[in-house]
């Protein structure tokens, strides 16, 4: 088995800081981790990507082609449907190790992962190849500070949610910017309530008039749905990062294999006794 994190969010929201921050938590804990970048308009990163997609197309030959003129949205999305095309490339550079644990470095396109096809085809090739894929969606903390922006990026994460079908994760970055009263705020937001959120729809508007019984649905839906729930990240925090990394590795089931030892059930086989049961503790 093969592990992988697809780290996705809104442009700016911190991808690639976490996949530093991860990477290298992972290497301080003895082990081995390949990061590859899938963003061919990246210019620098503060980890060596393994695997770079810039090397297979960069963003200016989408942009810069006589034929496709594309802008640099257009073009980031040709690139990875070119990516897709070119499945090969991506699966002899990453290779067939087996317990490889590989993190995605996305680009910030958040239309990739809410309705197109491209990233769900991606993780389907990886499962395909072995892997046991979660998806890692990053919103920035400071986006979410208030009902109405709670509820769009609760919005924007369940459309991510419905469209990948992945065991999925959302993670409230840079969590070392707010204010001690934002974080009071965003604490009564992280397990969701709906009366909560509303009542900062502010229903003295004309807009909070017109749509106040959709903004109840909508509340009404993130409830029912209770699928949307955020863990915080402080990226300058280690047990923040490590607590994260518990939750993400036992959603794709990485390190299961290391806890059955079978020198224990080797002992229990041989001394079936009481005291054989308690060194196995
Ligand atoms: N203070 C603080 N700054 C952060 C954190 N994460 C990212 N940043 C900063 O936010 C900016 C954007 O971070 P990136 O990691 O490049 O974000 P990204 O999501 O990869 O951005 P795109 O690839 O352009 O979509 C950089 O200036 C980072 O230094 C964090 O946890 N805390
Ligand atoms: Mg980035």
């Amino acid at each position: 088995m093969r592990y992988a994190q697809l780290v996705m969010g809104p442009a700016g929201s911190g991808k690639s800081t976490y996949c530093s921050a991860v990477s290298q938590h992972i290497e301080n804990e003895k082990n081995s981790v390949i990061v590859v970048n899938l963003d061919p308009a990246a210019e620098h990163f503060e980890y060596t990507p393994t695997v770079d997609i810039r090397e297979l197309i960069h963003i200016d030959d989408a942009m810069e082609d006589e034929l496709l003129h594309f802008g640099p949205n257009g073009g980031l999305v040709f690139c990875m449907e070119y990516l897709i095309e070119n499945q090969e490339w991506l699966k002899d550079q990453l290779g067939d190790d087996d317990d490889d644990y590989v993190i995605f470095d996305l680009p910030g396109q958040i239309e990739l992962y809410t309705h197109m096809k491209t990233v769900k085809q991606l993780a389907e090739l990886l499962q395909n190849w072995g892997f046991n894929v979660c998806s890692v969606m990053l919103i920035d903390s400071q986006f979410m500070v208030d009902g109405p922006k709670f509820i769009s990026g609760t919005m924007a994460a369940l459309s991510v949610m419905i469209n990948l079908e992945l065991p999925h994760i959302n993670v409230l970055s840079k969590m070392d910017l707010l204010s001690k009263t934002a974080r009071k705020h965003l604490d009564s937001y992280l397990e969701p309530d709906t009366r909560a959120l509303l009542s900062d729809v502010k229903n003295n508007t004309t807009w909070g008039k017109k749509y106040r019984h959709l903004s109840n649905r909508i509340g009404q839906m993130i409830e029912d749905y209770s699928l949307v729930q955020f863990v915080p990240l402080n990226i300058k925090d280690e047990n923040s990062i490590s607590d994260l990394q518990l939750t993400i590795n036992t959603m794709i089931q990485y390190g299961e294999d290391q806890d059955v030892r079978m020198t224990d059930f080797d002992q229990l086989d041989e001394d079936d006794t009481a005291e054989g049961a308690e060194s196995y503790d």
